[in-house]
Parts: structure tokens; C-alpha cells; sequence
């Protein structure tokens, strides 16, 4: 046991056990723009286990893409990681690094904040993968899909011929934003063998006819075809960690559905684990094991999905939960949360839950900070909310107007969009 865990305040989920293939702890990014720091991720804490599904659900704004990002380390300026840990478990890594006075290990598990960046980019791809929401705006539209996946499985091929060297020079455009200083890939780049491999994986996602279709561009596939061929390519690498980010929102819903059930298979067919990211419970609820529900930059509610569904302790889960279209009666009215995800800037978030100025439930514990309290340990759930340990008294309700004006209008579109001036350090 090292000591890296001895960091002041004890972290909601201890050390990483040896079946969690990724474990966050207190994980912070932060913006720091002319309107001041934002922060965007504040003290996220959670474990990825082996062959799992983990869905990370919020509204938008919420901070479940630069969460995503901050796995990958591909936050960009003006954004930056300023606090927090991302536990990889890769045993080969962990003995490479293991008695390296800058590098925190502990078992099979590696601290990857500490580990050097040309380390980490060497990561993307073999051991984990991104597929974002727009798939068109993640290949490149004059190179064939073939070739965009062929150059994915060469830069796997000749990482593992030589570790953790020249791979991320030659990394292509496939990912695009993600796999980012890349060299144009062309024929002379991709193997025969290589974009055999590829014809390959557009099988296995469900492409017809891939022989065909390795020689068509981008701009050839609809998008669900082009979402799958970014499962093609994310799958490439032969990745041990799958992030989705919004993998189907662009596309029709029986398209998505269609998707999801592809990654399903994907995910249980390789043992690889999943995090998916959503904004739609319903997709959690069908795909699966844990969950994790963000507001306002933070996880508020975690565990099984079970425990998280049937036994909800934050009113925010439950407004989430409210609002899940009713597969049986679809004319059914559903039930927005009303009001505005809140301000992000630092300086104009008071030090409170987030939530209780669109909680039913708020009461005077609420405008001091919840730590993150067990509400059932077996089931790994977890709540920052005061009901974790008490039930609701209307009798300690805030007045109706505590807040100011209540009950505007839900608009998720804006809200967090909102900044002013004064932003201040931490
Ligand atoms: N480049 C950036 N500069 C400044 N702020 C940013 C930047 N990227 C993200 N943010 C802020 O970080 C916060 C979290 O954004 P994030 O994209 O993670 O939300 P999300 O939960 O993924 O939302 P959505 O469901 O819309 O994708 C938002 O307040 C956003 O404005
Ligand atoms: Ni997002």
C-alpha cells in the first residue's frame, strides 16, 4: 500500500480494489476563462469495474463530457486538471513505474495523472478508446473509412512492437479530436493486413458488405453506419476502456437502439468495460450496472443501478427519474425539473448543495455542503444529499421563495451559459 492515499479528506470509495479497471478519486478540472474559473468537474469519485457498463447521466452542462475528457487527458486551454487522481490498472505499467519516486502506484494500478504525457497519449487507443456523439466530425471526409480504421489498427500494431514509443506521432485522423497529432494516413501507411483488419471490425459492428465499403468515404455512410464504423475503429486498439460520450443522440431512435445494442454485445462478447454517457436515464436503465448522476459538475448519486433506481435518495435523481418518457403511455406528461442548471463561474456558486434551489425538498441542512454519505454499502450507492441520513419534514422546508423567484421554466440549453465577471482563484 502506498501512500498516496493519505491526501486529507478520506475519498468516498478508498483505494482501487484489484477488479476495478479505472478508479477516480476526487477528480477536479476547472476552466479558467475571462469570466472567471469554472468548474466543471468538482471532486468526482468513482470506480469502473471489469466488464462493466457505467452510465454517467446529467443534464446538460452538467459536466459529463469534460469528465470524459479528463479520463482521456484531453482537456484543452483554458481548461485544466487541477486536483484529483485516475487509478489505470495495467499491471505492465505498474511494475515499469513501480519504485519511481514521481509515478504513484499501488498493486496493479497507476496513479495516470503522474505518469509522464507521451505515456499517457500512448494509452489512447490500446487501452482506451473514445467514440463522441458526431461522428462526422471525427473522421476525416477525403480519407476512405477503411483507411481511417486501417491507420487505428497500425498504430496498435506498431505500439505493440515497441511500447510506449513512436505510436503517438502516427496516430491518424480517425478520432480526430482524440487521437490529435496525427500524420495524414494514406495507402502507403495501412497494410493489406492491416485493412483486412478493418474490413474485419465493419463485420463485426453489423456493416453489410464490408468489403465494399472499407473503399467508401465518410461521407457515403449514413450516420448510423458512420457511428458504427467509429466502433470499428474505436475497437481497433483492442481497448480494455470504452467511453461513449452521447454515443446515439445524433442519430434516430430506432438507429439508437440498434447502436446500443451493438455496444451491449461488444461489451460482453470482449469483457471490455463501458463508461456511456447519457443525458437519458432510459438508456441507463437498459444498458446498465452502475451509475453515476451528475449536477452541477458533481456526482450527487451513485451505486447500483437498482439501488439507485428503486431506493433514490436525491430529489435531483428523482426529478431525472420523473422525467423518463413512459414506454406504455408515451402521451404521458412528464415532469422537467423546473428551474436552471446553476452557474458554474467559482465565484457565483455559493457554498450549498447545488441543487436545493430547484429542490422540492430543500431544507436549512441543505445550504451547507453534503458530503457524500452511504445509503447502502453493498450496493455501492452513495448520496451528497442530507436525506441520505434523515427523513423528509416538510416542518424544515425553506420558505417557498428562499431562493428568490421560483418555478421559471426548465431550459437546459441555458443556465450554466450564464457568467459574469469576478471569477476568483482557488
Ligand atoms: N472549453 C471550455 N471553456 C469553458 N468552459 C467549458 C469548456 N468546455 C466545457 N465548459 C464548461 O464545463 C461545464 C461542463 O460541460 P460538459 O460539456 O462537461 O457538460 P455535459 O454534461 O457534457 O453537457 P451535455 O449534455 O450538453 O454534453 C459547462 O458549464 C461548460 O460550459
Ligand atoms: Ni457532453
Amino acid at each position: 500500500m502506498s501512500d498516496a492515499f493519505e491526501t486529507g479528506d478520506a475519498a468516498p470509495t478508498g483505494a482501487p480494489a484489484p477488479g476495478d479497471v479505472l478508479s477516480v478519486r476526487d477528480l477536479s478540472t476547472r476552466f479558467f476563462t475571462e469570466e472567471g474559473q469554472i468548474n466543471a468537474v468538482e471532486s468526482v469519485s468513482f470506480d469502473l469495474r471489469e466488464d462493466e457498463i457505467l452510465g454517467v447521466v446529467g443534464e446538460s452542462g452538467s459536466g459529463k463530457s469534460v469528465t470524459a475528457l479528463s479520463l482521456v487527458d484531453l482537456v484543452e486551454t483554458p481548461g485544466r486538471i487541477t486536483a484529483g487522481e485516475v487509478w489505470y490498472r495495467d499491471p505492465d505499467l505498474a511494475e515499469e513505474f513501480r519504485g519511481n519516486d514521481a509515478v504513484r502506484v499501488d498493486g496493479d494500478h497507476v496513479d495516470l495523472r503522474t505518469v509522464p504525457p507521451r505515456v499517457r497519449r500512448s494509452l489512447r487507443g490500446p487501452s482506451f478508446s473514445v467514440i463522441f456523439q458526431d461522428p462526422m466530425s471525427s473522421f476525416n471526409p477525403s480519407i476512405t473509412v477503411g483507411e481511417q480504421i486501417a491507420e487505428a489498427v497500425e498504430v496498435q500494431r506498431r505500439a505493440r512492437a515497441n511500447p510506449r514509443s513512436t505510436r503517438s506521432r502516427t496516430q491518424g485522423y480517425g478520432l480526430g479530436k482524440y487521437l490529435l497529432d496525427g500524420l495524414v494516413p494514406g495507402r502507403d501507411y495501412t497494410s493489406e493486413e492491416s485493412m483486412e483488419r478493418a474490413v474485419d471490425l465493419l463485420g463485426q459492428v453489423g456493416i453489410p458488405d464490408p468489403e465494399e465499403r472499407v473503399d467508401e468515404y465518410p461521407g457515403q455512410f449514413s450516420g448510423g453506419m458512420l457511428q458504427r464504423a467509429m466502433i470499428a475503429q474505436a475497437l481497433a486498439g483492442e481497448p480494455d476502456v470504452l467511453i461513449a460520450d452521447e454515443p446515439t443522440t445524433a442519430l434516430d431512435v430506432t438507429i439508437q437502439a440498434q447502436i446500443l445494442n451493438l455496444l451491449k454485445e461488444i461489451q460482453a462478447d470482449r469483457g471490455m468495460s463501458i463508461v456511456l454517457i447519457t443525458h437519458d436515464l432510459g438508456v441507463i436503465a437498459e444498458m446498465c450496472d452502475r451509475v453515476c448522476v451528475m449536477y452541477a459538475g458533481e456526482v450527487v448519486e451513485r451505486g447500483t443501478l437498482d439501488s439507485v433506481f428503486e431506493d433514490t435518495v436525491h430529489p435531483y435523481t428523482q426529478g431525472l427519474l420523473g422525467s423518463i418518457p413512459d414506454v406504455d403511455d408515451p402521451q404521458a406528461r412528464l415532469e422537467p425539473i423546473t428551474g436552471n442548471v446553476p452557474s458554474l463561474v467559482d465565484a457565483e456558486m455559493d457554498d450549498r448543495c447545488y441543487f436545493a434551489d430547484r429542490c422540492p425538498k430543500a431544507m436549512d441542512a441543505c445550504l451547507d455542503k453534503p458530503p457524500e454519505a452511504t445509503v447502502d454499502a453493498a450496493a455501492d450507492h452513495g448520496a451528497k444529499c442530507v436525506l441520505a441520513d434523515r427523513e423528509y419534514d416538510p416542518a424544515d422546508a425553506l420558505p417557498d421563495d428562499y431562493f428568490g423567484e421560483a418555478g421559471e421554466a426548465a431550459d437546459p440549453d441555458d443556465g450554466a451559459a450564464a457568467a459574469t465577471d469576478g471569477g476568483e482563484g482557488e
